[in-house]
Parts: structure tokens; sequence; C-alpha cells
């Protein structure tokens, strides 16, 4: 973890990650995700929903299944369909992460180009942002886990580099750009496109994957743009 005193990059670009970062819904997941292996007698752990979170759904099915080895008895593909139905009941209930809506209002109002970088696809993002239109509007795009230039989910960079390209003037470099994300898996995707990342991990997360990210937080309240040569909040 870099120290505060460091010298940072100035900053032109800004992307966000959604699930865990701006939408409180890795609860939703890891609710999801206990309940079903209670019907195997076994339980979810931290050191599990480190691997899974950030990845797109297929890809953290398999480590799913495997990592608790109940792939036997259930496949990757079945195991989305069990969880479908909750998720669709609960996705629809998000709210938005302490910081997030100030962050990107400002950001936005200052005329820093933001965009969103999320491993969730399509049918799912609409349901998580669906009380949180007006926000999420002030994106410049969007991509998300099944967009056809997305061929592997973090922590491998498509969506990440898709995201820069995609920015007026694009492709933006890479250190240019900060990244915002909650899981390992994004943060190391962040780096693997050569981009900046601060991260803003759960609590429970073990500190040890923190050591990828340029800049920890607890909470997204607590950024300062101006590390970054990012305009200041006004009411700082
Ligand atoms: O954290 P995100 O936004 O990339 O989402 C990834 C999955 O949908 C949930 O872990
Ligand atoms: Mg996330």
């Amino acid at each position: 973890m870099a120290d505060v005193s460091v010298e940072r990059p100035i900053i032109s670009h800004v992307i966000f990650d959604m699930d865990g970062l701006l939408l409180d819904t890795e609860k939703f997941y890891t609710q999801v995700q206990e309940q079903i292996l209670a019907r195997f007698n076994k339980t979810f752990d931290w050191s599990l929903k480190a691997k899974m979170m950030g990845m797109k759904a297929i890809e953290a099915a398999r480590v799913f299944v495997e990592e608790t080895g109940i792939s036997d008895s259930l496949s990757a593909e079945d195991f989305l369909v069990e969880r479908e139905s909750m998720l669709q009941s609960l996705f629809p209930t998000s709210e938005l992460m302490p910081g997030a809506s100030r962050l990107i209002e400002h950001l936005h109002a200052k005329g820093v180009p933001i965009c969103l970088a999320t491993g969730s696809h399509r049918r799912h993002f609409e349901l998580k942002t669906q009380r949180h239109g007006e926000l999420f509007k002030l994106m410049h795009h969007i991509v998300l886990g099944d967009d056809p230039e997305v061929k592997k989910g973090k922590p491998a960079p498509d969506v990440f580099l898709a995201a820069a390209r995609r920015f007026e003037g694009g492709p933006i470099d890479s250190k240019k750009i900060l990244v915002f994300e909650d899981a390992p898996a994004g943060a190391h995707a962040a780096k693997n496109a050569g981009m900046n990342v601060v991260m803003v991990p759960d609590p429970r997360l073990d500190s040890s994957h923190h050591a990828i990210a340029d800049q920890v937080l607890s909470s997204l309240s607590d950024f300062n743009p101006s590390e970054w040569g990012l305009p200041a909040f006004e009411n700082a």
C-alpha cells in the first residue's frame, strides 16, 4: 500500500467498478451462496468470497463449485440457475455505498470523464440500477461483463481496456486513468491494464489482498481528489 505522501500521477479519467464499490450488492451474492452451501452442510467464507468477487458470473460459479467440492452434485451452470430467482428479488433493493453519489456527482460537475466497468451482465445491471438511474446516467459510458469486447472477466484487463477505448479521444493512456475497485480480481484487472487503482475493500477481506492497490480507503467518502490531480471538493 502506497503512503499518502507518495507523488501520484495526474489523473484525467476515472473508471468505477459497480458491485461492492458503488452499490451494496456483494451482500446479496454472499447471502444466496451461503444458502446454497447450507444445503450441502458447508459454510461460505471470506477466502472463497475474495476469489469470486468481481468475476463474470460463470467464471465465479466455476470457482464456487470447484472450491467447495460440490461440483459432482451441482454444476456451475445449475448453480447460476439455482441462485437466479433469489438474486432477481434482491437486486432491485440495491443501495448506494457511502460517498458514491457525492464523488460521481462531483467529478461529473467538474467535467472529469467518468465511466463504469463491471463484471455484471446487462440483465443484472438493469435490476441493480433501477432505483439509481439518474446517477448512472452521469457515466460517459458503461462496459458490462457480457460486452462482446470483454472476452475474459476480471482479473483479465479486458473490461478496463474497453472502457479506456470508449472515452472521447480514446484510447486514453492507462497511466492517466484511476480505477476504483473493491475486489482483488478487479484491482488486479486494473493493474493488468496498466492503470492506477484505489481499492475500497470490505473490512472482512484479508488485508493481504490490499498490496496490489496504489491506495486503500475504508470508504469512498475518504477519497481526496486533490491527491490525484483531480478537482477538489468545494466543501472539503
Ligand atoms: O464488482 P463488479 O461490478 O465487477 O461485479 C462483479 C459481479 O457481478 C459481482 O461480484
Ligand atoms: Mg466490485
